[in-house]
């Protein structure tokens, strides 16, 4: 008699389970979706329709693969191409909408006034969102994606590395990179002194180095090993990245998952003998007063002098060397891919900023800090390739709390997407030829470009903007300015126009560039 009631309060006690599952299931996936979008449809906000659990995920994807399914007209209006959904959908519901992501909700956002008050009047109120458990493995557990004290704390110990005055400094080390560059170029010409490089590969191995630099200084070789399995493991987790997620997987032992955290192991070993080797070195004051500041020596010294609560371990330095190598070397490598581009595109803006590099420079064969500073036309041109083509393409904010954005009712919980690329090719700020290459619009700064000084965010905005844009701009300028100085260059005849993003904007097909060399007389770089 024990025994059967037993067994019938477990039935009982697993029904009720059932209950609460299914019960939970039915809230979250089908009744929460339809209340959010009364929410905001009460105040004039609407979107495409919710489907169950999947949200708008199908017809989302259906028109990015369609829209890049073949390249498109040597045009820089590539909205449509590369936020297809975006762009569909603000034509029906207009530029504020919501959009589900399965049965989570976004809302657009590309008011100028509504991102300054996101980014910062009222940036209090908003953070960041989790990143997807692979990208987060990808981009650690860094400056990119922590919050609140920690956040604070590793910021302020990290940003005198991007000081301007610390990161000149680095430009002879940068410059010898870039000439190492040019001279394998110049070795692959031909007789008549051209060449066909697909820029894309070769900018990327030159960032690579500039941000080991940054990162490591004098443990420069050391720090190439480390990154150099850095990246053997964002090749792994780029490629689940492609494969259906399936949570919980990464925990299994897989044969990815077994080298993966065999990389995980090696870099942290790695990294602890090359921390010791450093703290010992670290008496040497003259020599470290010469040399750059780097993200290494500057966590080591805040481990050092932290007290123990704000403690700096051994694994947030490694979580902020993957933190910068996932946010320094391909952003910076498109930058440089665009730029390249667009001066292959429009010849005139070529010869403007290489008559520019010749007069700053005169016969120095490799810009000064000095000469950096005053390429102007070479800023406007950076500029503008960064609002035709910005790297980041959009990013995301949650509400905190209940919250009041313009006359907006915001629940908590909301995440806001901000589309920066469209915000960047908006004829209402940017005017009539917003989608044409003119970076005349930057002659007088970034701030009286367009009506609105909010509407250039290609580093993003506020407290969380990006740290590196002083070294990402400088090292593209250093190298478009060594490059102009010895060759001029035009599209490959393969050359297939393809923005496409897969978490940043790159040329689908490659960028194929024909290099001629200025002075047929100068058989070196
Ligand atoms: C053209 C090059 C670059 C572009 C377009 C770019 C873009 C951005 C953007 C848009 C953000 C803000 C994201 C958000 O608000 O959600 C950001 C943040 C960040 N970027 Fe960059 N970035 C570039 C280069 C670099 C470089 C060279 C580094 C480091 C070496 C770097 C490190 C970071 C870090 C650590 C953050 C997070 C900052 C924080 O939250 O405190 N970025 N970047």
């Amino acid at each position: 008699m024990k025994e059967e009631l037993l067994s019938w309060l477990k039935l009982v006690l697993i029904g009720l389970m059932v209950y609460v599952i299914v019960v939970k299931v039915f809230v979250l996936l089908w009744w929460r979706p339809r209340k959010i979008q009364r929410h905001f449809s009460k105040q004039g906000i609407r979107g495409p329709p919710y489907h169950f659990f999947i949200g708008n995920v199908k017809e989302l994807v259906g028109m990015m693969l369609k829209a890049s399914s073949q390249p498109m007209p040597f045009s820089h209006n590539i909205l449509p191409r590369v936020l297809s959904f975006y762009h569909h959908w603000k034509k029906i519901y207009g530029a504020t909408f919501l959009v589900w992501f399965g049965p989570t909700v976004r809302l657009t956002v590309s008011d100028p006034d509504l991102i300054r008050e996101v980014f910062t009047s009222k940036s209090e109120l908003y953070e960041k969102n989790d990143a997807h458990p692979l990208v987060k493995q990808l981009e650690g557990d860094g400056l990119l994606s922590l919050k609140g004290e920690k956040w604070a704390h590793h910021r302020k110990i990290i940003s005198p590395t991007f000081h301007m005055e610390n990161l000149k400094l680095l430009i002879p080390v940068m410059a010898s990179s870039v000439v190492e560059m040019v001279e394998k170029w110049s070795a692959l010409m031909s007789k008549s002194g051209e060449v066909e490089i697909e820029v894309s590969d070769w900018f990327q191995t030159l960032t690579e180095d500039v941000i080991t630099r940054t990162a490591f200084g004098s443990s420069y070789e050391d720090g190439k090993a480390i990154f150099r399995l850095q990246a053997q493991q964002m090749v792994l987790a780029a490629d689940a990245f492609q494969k259906v997620f399936i949570p919980g997987y990464r925990f299994l032992p897989t044969k990815r998952n077994i080298n993966s955290w065999k990389f995980d192991k090696e870099i942290k070993k790695s990294l602890v003998k090359l921390i010791d080797r450093r703290r010992e070195s670290s008496g040497n004051k003259t020599e470290e007063e010469k040399s750059p500041k780097d993200l290494l020596g500057l966590m080591i010294q805040a481990s050092n002098t932290s007290p123990a609560s704000n403690n700096i371990t051994v694994l947030d330095i490694v979580e902020e060397c993957k933190s910068f190598f996932f946010a320094g070397k391909h952003t910076t490598s498109n930058l440089l891919t665009w730029t390249t581009v667009l001066l292959a595109m429009h010849p005139q803006w070529q010869v403007l900023a290489r008559e520019e590099v010749h007069r700053v420079c005169g016969s120095r064969d490799i810009p000064t800090k000095d000469d950096v500073v005053k390429l102007k036309t070479l800023t406007m041109i950076v500029n503008e390739s960064l609002r035709l083509y910005p790297p980041t393409i959009a990013t995301i904010r949650r509400a905190k709390t209940d919250v009041e954005l313009g006359s907006y009712k915001i629940p908590r919980g909301t995440e806001l997407l901000i589309p920066i690329l469209a915000v960047h090719h908006d004829q209402a700020t940017w005017g009539n030829d917003a989608n044409e290459f003119n970076p005349a619009r930057f002659s007088e700064g970034v701030a009286r470009a367009a009506k609105h000084p909010v509407a250039f965010i290609p580093f993003g905005l506020g407290v969380r903007t990006c740290i590196g844009q002083n070294l990402a701009v400088l090292q593209a300028k250093l190298a478009l300015a060594i490059i102009l100085q010895r060759f001029s260059f035009r599209l490959a005849p393969t050359y297939q126009h393809a923005p496409t993003v897969l978490m940043l904007l790159y040329p689908q097909y490659g960028a194929p560039i024909i290099f001629k060399r200025t002075n047929p007389q100068d058989q070196g770089s």
